[in-house]
Parts: C-alpha cells; structure tokens; sequence
C-alpha cells in the first residue's frame, strides 16, 4: 500500500461504509454488489487476455460480445434478473467493452415491454429473452436524428395482405447509428411514419426481423451495415439499415396505445407522445449513469492526486501530494460533490418515472408532460456535468491521464455521446423551457401547481438572506430566484417581441438562448434541491451527516461562483455575500481535504471496474504504469521490422548525402 494512501484513510473523520450504503440504497444492496462483482473479478474466464486498448477494433467486438453472452449465461444461472444487479456484474467483468447488445436489453425488450400488446409480448419476449430474437431500437436516421416528427422511414398498410410495406425512400431516410445494428442483430424496431387509406399518421414503432434466425443472412429487401469506427463505443456496431418494400404482417406494429384495424382504420392514442415512452425511461436512467462515470474519472484523480509528489514547497524540504495544492482541490472537490449530486438525483428521477411510469400504466396521462420535462432537463444537465468533469479529472492527471492507462480517456469517450444520444441535450433544454412557458400563466396567477415549480412564482424583488454562515436554506434560495427570474427574463423577452410585431413562434425562436439559461437554472435548481433533501433525510451519523453537509454547500457555492452573473446582475447578492461566498469555498476545500479519499473510496468501485494504473485502491500507481507499457505490442520485439523497412534506409540514403559525424 503506497503510505500517503495509507494515511489519508487513517485521516478521514466518517466511516466510508455509511456513505456506500446510502448511495447503494441500504446494506443489503451493497452485499449483493459487492458479491456479484466479486464473481465477476474471480471469474477466470472475464480475466481477458491482451489489454483492451491494445486490441483492433474487430477484437474489441470479439471480445465484448463473447464476454458479454458469457455474462448473460452467468447471471442467468445464478438467477439474478434485476437489471441493476445484473449491470454491476457486467460493470465488473468487462469494463473495457460497450456491449454489442446493449440496445438489445436497454432500448429493444423495454419498447416491447411498455409498448406492446399482451400477445405481443407473448411472442416476442421469450425468444428475445433467449437471444433467439437479438433486436435494437432503430429511430435515427442519416438525415433526422432530433425532429423525429421529420423521419422518412415509412410503413404503409395494404389492406389486401394485412401487411405493411417498409421503405427506406432516400440516402437520407436510412437508418443510421442505432448500436448492434450493424452485424449483431437479426431484428429491430423501426421507427417509421405509418400511412394508411393514404394519409400520413405519424410515427410508430414496427417489429421488422432483418436477418435470417438460423443463417444470419438478411431478410429480403434489407441492406444493414456497421457505420466504421468512431470517437468511442468501438466494440459496438452501431449501423446502418435501409429497408426496400420489406413486407411485415399487421401484427408486427406495437399496438398497444394505438392500433390499424384489419380493414386499415386507424385508432390513434391517448396522447400521440406516447410512443416515445422508450425514450423517457432511457433518459431517467441516464442521470444515475453520469453519476457512475464522473465518480469514476474522481476517484482515479483524487486517489492519484494523494499519491503523487511534485515540486518541494519550501527548498529542500518534501515535495507536496498535489491534492495538497488549492488549485487542485479547487478542480476536483466541485467535481467530487457533483457526482454525489447526481448520484441523488438519479435517484430521484428513477423513483419518479417509476412512480408516473405505473400512473400512466393504469391509464392516467396527466403528469406525462411533466415527467418528460423533468427526465429531458436531468439527463442533459448530468451528462454535460459529467462529461466536462470526466476531462477535467483528466488534466489533473497531468500527463498520464493522456494515456488509456490512467483508464480517463475511455471513460471520457464512452460518457461523452450522452450529450447527444437519447436527445441531443440543447434539444432536452428547450423541451423544459417548453413545459415551462406552458405553466408559467399558472405559475404566475398562483393557480395549482406541482411543488417542483411552485417556487418559480416568487416575489422576484427578494434580496438574498445569505449571512456569513452560508446557511444550505439560503443557498437553495439563491438557485430558485436565479430560475425564477431568467425565467421572467425569458418569458418577458418572448411578450416585447410579440408586441414589437413578432409571430409567438417568431419570438419564441428569438429567445431560444434565454430558454435555455432558464431551463438550465430550473435543473441545476432541481439538484440542489434532491441533494439537500436527501442529506438532511440521511439516516447516518453526525460525522457522516457532517461531511455530506460540506459536499452539498461546495457544489451549491460552486454552481454560484461558476455562474455568478447570473446571481447577481439583478442585485440578488450584495458585493459583500459574495464575498462570503467566496470565502466559504476556500473553507470547504480545506474541509473536505482530509475525506477527499474515503469520499472516493466511499463509491466503492473495485479496482477492475476503474481500470486504471492511476486509481488502484493500494495506490502503486508507478508499478502499474510500467507492467502497462511493457504491454505495448511495440515492446514485443526488441528491433521493429519497421526500422529496417523504414528508419535504416532513410539513414543510408542521408549518411551518402551527408556522411554521419562521429558521436
Ligand atoms: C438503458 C436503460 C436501461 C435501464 C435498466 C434499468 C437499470 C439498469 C442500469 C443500467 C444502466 C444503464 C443506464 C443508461 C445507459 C445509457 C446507454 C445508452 C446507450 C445509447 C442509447 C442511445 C439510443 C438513442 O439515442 S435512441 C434515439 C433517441 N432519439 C431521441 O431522443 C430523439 C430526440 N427528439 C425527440 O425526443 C423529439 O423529437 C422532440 C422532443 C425533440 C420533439 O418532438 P415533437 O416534435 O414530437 O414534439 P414538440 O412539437 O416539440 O412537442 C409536442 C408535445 O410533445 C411533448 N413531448 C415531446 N416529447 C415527449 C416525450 N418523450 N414524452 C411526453 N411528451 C413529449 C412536448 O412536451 C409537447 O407537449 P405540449 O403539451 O404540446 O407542449
Ligand atoms: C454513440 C451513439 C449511439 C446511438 N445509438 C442510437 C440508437 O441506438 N438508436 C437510435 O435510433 N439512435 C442512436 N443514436 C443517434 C442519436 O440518438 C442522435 O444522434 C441524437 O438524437 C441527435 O440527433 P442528430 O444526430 O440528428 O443531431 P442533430 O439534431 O443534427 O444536432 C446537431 C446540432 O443541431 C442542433 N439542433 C438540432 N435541432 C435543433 C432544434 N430544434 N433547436 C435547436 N438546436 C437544434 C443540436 O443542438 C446540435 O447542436 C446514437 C448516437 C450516438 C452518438
């Protein structure tokens, strides 16, 4: 155990182990993690031979997908079927590889599950289940991945077969990205615009089968095709597919909000948003999954940042752990808070889909709109948190975050498609200032609202009551009246330009800027707030409770001083609560200094999740990074052939120019 880690956990003021239970839901979720991830690590055949990054591309899917089938089989056997269970087992045994199936089980059985009809589900779910059926959720196309009113796919009904007609009408019309669509799935479910007695009914989602079950090959009409390599996610073959009249019977569409009747009459749905149903439940899970990949990319830096020494603080004296330096506490402890912040909130936003999810299972659709505000706005702010914080734990590595070693640059490449996948996240934003414009009338007249947005109708002309103490009260208060108010600001900008002549639509497209500050301050509100809550709720000791306390205040401070003309360009804080503000992250930093390891620790990640020389829980980081390099495929051979073909004669042919001087 290298010493300086050693001595930062004998530092630490709280017991780690409270903290893992309360970000895992409870002591009996943290055995079962830590039991299934330690099958996992034992497990001698997920053991892998050659470091990932070290593999081509068609290895890395070899790989992924023979790891992968191996896990399913595993957990199968072992009888665990909650997703989340089974997530942490897979999380263990292949972190290096994005599963060529992922859409299979994240996009393909839930559409199925929540989309389907009862016949179905009874059709397809069995042979999904045991990988006879491998599909995916084929929606983006080359040309429309954001309007998805604007695909072109479409699905027209011939009344005479009872079939529909799939076509892929232009180059731009072909479906393109969805993962495994590529070579690993034999069917998907296509997002297409359904036509029947020749009118367009909007989009829907048909069960179309691509390739043969027992050969492989594609069904007749289908051309499909891995789209080449990309800035990550490269053991997954994310593809193309373009459908020419490929003909599926009727009962292929998911039919069970809206339905074509035999003769082609069509029953529309409730709610036409329906159909994105897959989309929402995604989005909700999104949130968790920032978290996971930001309390990664922190624990490998701060671990690493109590290890490393460089530069003596006073000549000739010891050189300085560089955790030890304000600078780098200033860039990693927001970071450190920020994961716990969207640990908590995913939460929340798993437990309120559940919960409006069952609602709108027993047929009432009232909170749909507001569910999808709330999933759209968490999963863009937390992946945009996550993905810039991922980089800057990244340049606090130095140099050997550069290097796949430090396990960074995977963790910033598999994260940062979060921003775009699943809605593009300044589409998510406009989503939630969308909703909220809708409500703003109610939110203004006082009529009754939901609690998330009650505070938005607050007296704007408020000063902040933000004392030297910097009470999490007043620094929660400070965020709703920044939402409010650029809210207002928003709302008022859209009103003069109406009045000065504009279109609603006109004005609206005007503002989209002050929109998005809005909806942003709504969300960064709405994680302020979840986090609060769920401190204060926490049943843990007070040194515990302490700690979280500092965490929570850091990244509320933080969000202030990082977006501070927002805080104060109407007067909000004086000059002076500023100065608090300021003065207190300088005292939280010390705070959290001598926790920041059990802090990380606390997220419990074993060292073959984290993958990395940087992180390794004893800290031999040195060792580490050596055994790495020599793994190097360049390091097999003492002389490469590429001397002799290339280096020697280029040598040759300068010396006869100019003979070589004697060294
Ligand atoms: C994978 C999860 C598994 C979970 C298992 C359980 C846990 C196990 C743990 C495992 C961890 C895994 C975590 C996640 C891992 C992440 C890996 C994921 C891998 C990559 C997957 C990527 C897949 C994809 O990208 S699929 C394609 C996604 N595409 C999009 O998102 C498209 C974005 N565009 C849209 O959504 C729409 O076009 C939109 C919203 C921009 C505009 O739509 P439209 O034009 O129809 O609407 P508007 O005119 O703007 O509005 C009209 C009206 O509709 C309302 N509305 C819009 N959308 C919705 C909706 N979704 N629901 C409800 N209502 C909606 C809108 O509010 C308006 O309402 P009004 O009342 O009229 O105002
Ligand atoms: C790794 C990865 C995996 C994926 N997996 C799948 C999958 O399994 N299945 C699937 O169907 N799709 C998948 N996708 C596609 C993904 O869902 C889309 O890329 C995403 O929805 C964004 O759409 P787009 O690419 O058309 O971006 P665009 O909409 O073209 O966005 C480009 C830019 O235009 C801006 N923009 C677009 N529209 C607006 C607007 N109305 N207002 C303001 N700004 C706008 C955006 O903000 C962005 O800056 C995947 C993508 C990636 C990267």
């Amino acid at each position: 155990m290298n010493p300086d880690l050693a001595q930062e956990r004998r530092r630490a003021t709280f017991d780690p182990e409270q903290v893992t239970s309360l970000l895992y839901r409870g002591p009996e979720n943290v055995r079962k993690r830590r039991y299934l991830q330690n099958a996992a690590i034992q497990d001698q055949v997920l053991r892998g031979s050659k470091p990932w990054a070290f593999q081509s591309r068609i290895e890395q899917y070899e790989t992924a997908l023979q790891m992968y089938i191996y896990m399913m089989n595993k957990l199968d056997e072992m009888g665990v079927t909650d997703p989340l269970e089974r997530m942490y087992y897979q999380e263990a045994g292949a972190p290096h590889y994005y599963n060529p199936m992922a859409l299979h089980t994240g996009m393909f059985i839930p559409s199925i599950e929540k989309q389907g009809t009862k016949e179905q589900k009874e059709r397809w779910l069995p042979m999904a289940r045991s990988l006879q059926l491998i599909g995916t959720y084929a929606q983006t196309e080359m040309g429309h991945g954001t309007f998805i009113r604007g695909l072109e796919t479409t699905a027209t009904y011939d009344p005479s077969s009872q079939e529909f007609v799939l076509n892929s009408p232009t180059v731009t019309s072909m479906k393109f990205w969805p993962g495994g669509l590529g070579k690993t799935s034999n069917c998907c479910l296509v997002m297409a615009q359904l036509i029947t007695h020749g009118k367009k009914r909007g989009i829907h989602l048909f069960f179309v089968q691509i390739r043969d079950l027992k050969t492989h090959r594609h069904m007749p009409g289908v051309e499909s095709g891995d789209i080449g390599p990309k800035f990550g996610f490269n053991s997954n073959d994310n593809g193309y597919l373009k459908l020419s009249n490929v003909r599926i019977p009727r009962e292929n569409m998911l039919m069970r909000y809206s339905k074509v009747l035999e003769d082609g009459t069509y029953v529309p749905p409730t709610n036409q948003r329906i159909g994105y149903g897959t989309m929402v439940f995604v989005r909700a899970h999104i949130v968790t999954n920032s978290a996971r990949g930001l309390s990664k990319a922190c624990v490998i830096a701060i671990r690493y940042s109590a290890v490393r020494r460089q530069t003596e603080v006073s000549p000739g004296g010891p050189e300085a752990q560089i955790i030890d330096y304000q600078t780098q506490q200033y860039k990693l402890f927001p970071l450190l808070a920020t994961a716990y912040a969207m640990y908590f909130t995913g939460r929340y936003a798993e437990d309120y889909y559940e919960q409006i999810a069952s609602e709108i299972e027993a047929g009432n659709l009232e909170s749909l709109n507001q569910l999808h505000a709330v999933c759209a706005g968490l999963k863009a702010f937390s992946t945009w948190a996550c993905t810039a914080g991922i980089e800057t734990c990244r340049l606090c590595c130095g140099g050997h975050g550069y290097s796949h070693a430090s396990g960074i640059p995977k963790l910033y490449t598999y994260y940062t498609p979060g921003c775009t996948y699943e809605g593009e996240n300044n589409v998510m934003m406009l989503q939630v200032a969308r909703f909220l414009m809708k409500i703003y009338p109610d939110i203004k007249r006082g009529g009754p609202i939901h609690e998330f947005v009650q505070y938005l109708g607050a007296d704007l002309t408020q000063k902040s009551c933000m004392t030297e103490e910097v009470a999490l009260g007043c620094l929660l208060k400070a965020f709703q009246h920044r939402a409010a108010r650029l809210l207002s600001d928003a709302a008022a900008r859209i009103e003069n330009l109406v009045r000065s002549g504009k279109s609603r639509q006109e004005a609206w497209d005007a503002s989209t800027v002050a929109l998005t500050w809005a909806a942003k301050a709504y969300c960064h509100t709405f994680v302020v707030r979840t986090f609060s809550q769920i401190v204060s709720d926490a049943a843990v000791d007070k040194s515990t409770k302490d700690v979280l306390t500092a965490l929570c205040k850091l990244y509320a401070i933080d969000g202030i001083i990082e977006n501070l003309g927002e805080f104060i360009e109407d007067g909000f804080f004086s000059p002076h609560q500023v100065s608090f503000l300021k003065n207190k992250l300088a005292d939280l930093l010390a705070e959290i200094r001598p926790n920041a390891v059990a802090l990380v620790d606390a997220f419990d990640y074993p060292d073959k999740t984290l993958d990395s020389c940087l992180g390794r829980y004893d800290g031999q980081v040195y060792p580490a990074l050596y055994e790495y390099a020599k793994n190097s495929p360049f390091n097999e051979q003492e002389v490469l052939d590429s001397y002799h073909k290339f280096i020697k004669p280029a040598q040759t042919e300068q010396s006869q120019r100019a003979p070589m001087a004697r060294l």
